[in-house]
């Protein structure tokens, strides 16, 4: 018996390589719109205070190869062979699919690196990725639609959440709150019954269940420069009407619809929320992101592994 190849369709959202992509990259989120030069300026400067660059180009790398090798490892009726495909710079996910079927790829799995399904992110990385297979009549994919209650990604949070409340003192666990968050949309998604806010409440609440962790609260941020509503309570506003409000004086950040170390976790989290955190004069505290960790990998390789066997 044969080894059969499958594609493997790794998607992200794609980061600049170095200072001079800012532009076109975020011309590129705006729909090829330029920005005005002082929102460019404040999402360079964003750049500039988490070092220069996001670290996420290299993290998607090794996600991506590591999935693709664990997956290898693990069985030996399919063999992987893993294309990254990102939404708002090159390799975009066109260029992966056009690669996939040059390459004589037949059948591919995508995977999006976010854990809930929205409208907007993951069905339209989807919908990019099979309108343009369509064009080659080569590769037919099936894609992974959400991952975010597969046990290995709670636990993997589970873990890093009681990690930090070992840290603490038993005064400063007793005043804390755990902030589960996710990117803040458009809130006309919701108009169309979009499940993205339930499974964000669902991934707290499987969250809480292991860690049994009762004081949560679940938040939004990164909300995008646009005259919409968007999505609320933001994690800011939140940390100030949680002090306020409930006597909160620790606050456990855990923004679990992102995968990676990026800008909006190191500077949205990091610097924003450690802000308002220093002025109300509470403890602010992140776990570790997803990055490599293994049991992120194993959990989504399974995944792949899963819809692969079912389609
Ligand atoms: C749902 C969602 C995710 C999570 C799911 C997924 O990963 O897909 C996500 C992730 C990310 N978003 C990122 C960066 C940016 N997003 C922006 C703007 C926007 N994001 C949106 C949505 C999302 N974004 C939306 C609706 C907009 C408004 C414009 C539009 O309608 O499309 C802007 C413009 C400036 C600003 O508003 O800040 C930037 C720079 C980075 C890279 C970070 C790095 O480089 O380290 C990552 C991982
Ligand atoms: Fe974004």
């Amino acid at each position: 018996m044969g080894t059969k190849t499958i594609g493997l369709l790794v998607m992200a959202y794609g980061t600049p390589y170095k200072e001079e992509d800012i532009e076109r990259y975020y011309t590129h989120i705006r729909h090829g719109r330029k920005p005005a030069e002082d929102a460019l300026q404040d999402l360079k400067d964003r750049y500039k205070a988490i070092g220069g660059i996001s670290p996420l180009a290299k993290i998607t790398e090794q996600q991506t190869k590591a999935i693709e090798d664990t997956l290898n490892a693990s069985q030996d009726e399919y063999e992987f062979k893993a294309y990254i495909g990102l939404k708002h710079i090159e390799p975009f996910i066109e260029d992966a699919v056009e690669q996939m079927a040059k390459d004589g790829v037949e059948k591919a799995i995508s995977l999006v690196l976010a854990p809930h399904y929205s409208t907007f992110s993951v069905k339209s990385y989807n919908q990019r990725a099979i309108d343009e297979a369509e064009k080659f009549g080569v590769t037919s994919i099936s894609s992974v639609e959400s991952w975010y209650d597969e046990p290995g990604f709670v636990q993997f949070w589970a873990d890093q959440i009681n990690d930090v409340y070992g840290q603490m003192s038993a005064e400063e666990r007793e005043e804390a709150v755990l902030v589960v968050s996710a990117h803040s949309l458009p809130e006309k998604i919701l108009q169309d019954g979009d499940p993205y806010p339930k499974q964000l409440e669902e991934t707290a609440r499987l969250i809480s269940e292991k860690t049994g962790i009762e004081n949560y609260e679940l938040g939004w941020q990164s909300e995008g420069n646009t005259p919409d509503p968007w999505l609320g309570p933001d994690v800011q506003d939140l940390t100030r009407d949680l002090f306020e409000q409930k006597g909160y004086r620790t606050f456990v950040y855990a923004p679990v619809g992102f995968i990676a170390d990026h800008l909006e976790v190191l500077f949205d989290n990091d610097y924003e929320c450690k802000v308002v955190c220093d002025e109300i004069g509470a403890n602010y505290y992140r776990p570790e992101m997803p990055n490599v960790h293994p049991q992120f990998i194993d959990t989504l390789a399974n995944v792949v592994l899963e819809k692969v066997r079912e389609s």
